[in-house]
């Protein structure tokens, strides 16, 4: 129980939640941070799943409660797919729920399986079909990001990342791909709260109901994070409320992160202080 209670402590996951309280609190926060840094513009990648249309709802009150403030603030949806994607009309309506004040699409397929043929053809022994296609995953989420930070250079703009608890604690996430971002409004969150979260802020429920998936894999479209996991949400969110879960699946937790504690900080570096 001991290491349960120091997760939630590192995660910042609050002992209660209020969907209204906690959305008034990051709208706030976006907005004050935006103002403070002195830029104008958020941008965020929507890919038809729960946490991009929660965090761009977040976005969009913040820059509109901005503007009607009397300061310049815009925020920048980018649809990102790998060619076409399979829940593109997902996406499209989570575009049209957020309706964003600039909205682009970008084709990362080309730039993306540019990589993996330059390794490749670089002589690199990348292993079977399944591993290749893992890398190629990692590669479409860090391209993703290259994307997201280019537009926001030009646009005097910072990256929002989807980065929530559960997914913190399982290390799902890419190293520097979507796991690199300027802010996480969505941080100390479990998924059930991102959903009710989403919910409270005007999300249609067929998009906050929808199976959870990472969509990184061409061999697999679509596959659930929960088959990845080995464990459900409900698991994973019970555990970060603190409640006793079964045992294998809390094992699978603690083992997912303990082995990805580098992860979830900077770079390691050596110790200086002994100097
Ligand atoms: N002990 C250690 N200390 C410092 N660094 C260490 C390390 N062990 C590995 N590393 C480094 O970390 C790298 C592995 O990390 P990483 O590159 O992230 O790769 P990895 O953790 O193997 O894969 C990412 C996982 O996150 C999932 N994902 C990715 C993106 C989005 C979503 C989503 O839900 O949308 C989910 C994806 O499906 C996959 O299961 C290694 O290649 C190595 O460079
Ligand atoms: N096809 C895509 N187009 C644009 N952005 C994407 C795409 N795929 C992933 N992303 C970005 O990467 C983030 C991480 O993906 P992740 O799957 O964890 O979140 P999600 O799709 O928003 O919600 P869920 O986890 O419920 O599927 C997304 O929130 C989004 O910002
Ligand atoms: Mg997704």
């Amino acid at each position: 129980m001991k290491e349960q209670e120091a997760i939630i402590s590192a995660l910042g996951v609050a002992a209660s939640f209020d969907a209204a309280v906690e959305a008034r609190r990051r709208i706030d926060f976006l907005s004050g941070y935006l103002r403070a840094a002195g830029l104008s513009t958020y941008v965020l990648g929507i890919s038809g799943g729960v946490d991009s249309l929660a965090a761009a709802l977040l976005a969009q009150r913040a820059v509109s409660e901005l503007r009607g403030a009397g300061y310049d603030a815009k925020f920048l949806a980018v649809r990102l797919p790998y060619g076409t994607q399979a829940d593109e009309k997902d996406a499209q309506r989570a575009l049209d729920t957020v309706g964003a004040d600039e909205a682009h699409r970008l084709d990362i397929k080309p730039a993306a399986d540019a990589m993996l043929d330059s390794i490749r053809s670089a002589g690199v022994e990348l292993g079977d079909a399944r591993r290749q296609d893992f890398l190629l995953g990692n590669i479409k989420a860090r391209q993703r990001m290259i994307a997201q930070f280019a537009l926001a250079a030009a646009r005097r703009g910072l990256v929002i990342g989807t980065d929530h608890a559960a997914e913190a604690m399982m290390g799902f996430f890419t190293k520097f791909g979507d796991g690199a971002a300027d802010l996480l409004p969505l941080s100390g969150l479990n998924k059930r709260r991102v959903w009710a979260l989403a919910a409270h802020l005007g999300a249609p429920s067929q998009l906050v109901n929808k199976v959870p998936t990472a969509d990184l894999e061409n061999l697999v479209p679509l596959r659930p994070d929960e088959d990845a996991y080995g464990v459900t949400y409900d698991q994973i969110d019970d555990f970060l409320e603190g409640k006793e879960i079964d045992e294998a699946a809390r094992q699978r937790i603690l083992d997912a992160y303990f082995s990805t504690a580098h992860k979830r900080s900077l770079p390691v570096a050596p110790d200086l202080s002994l100097r």
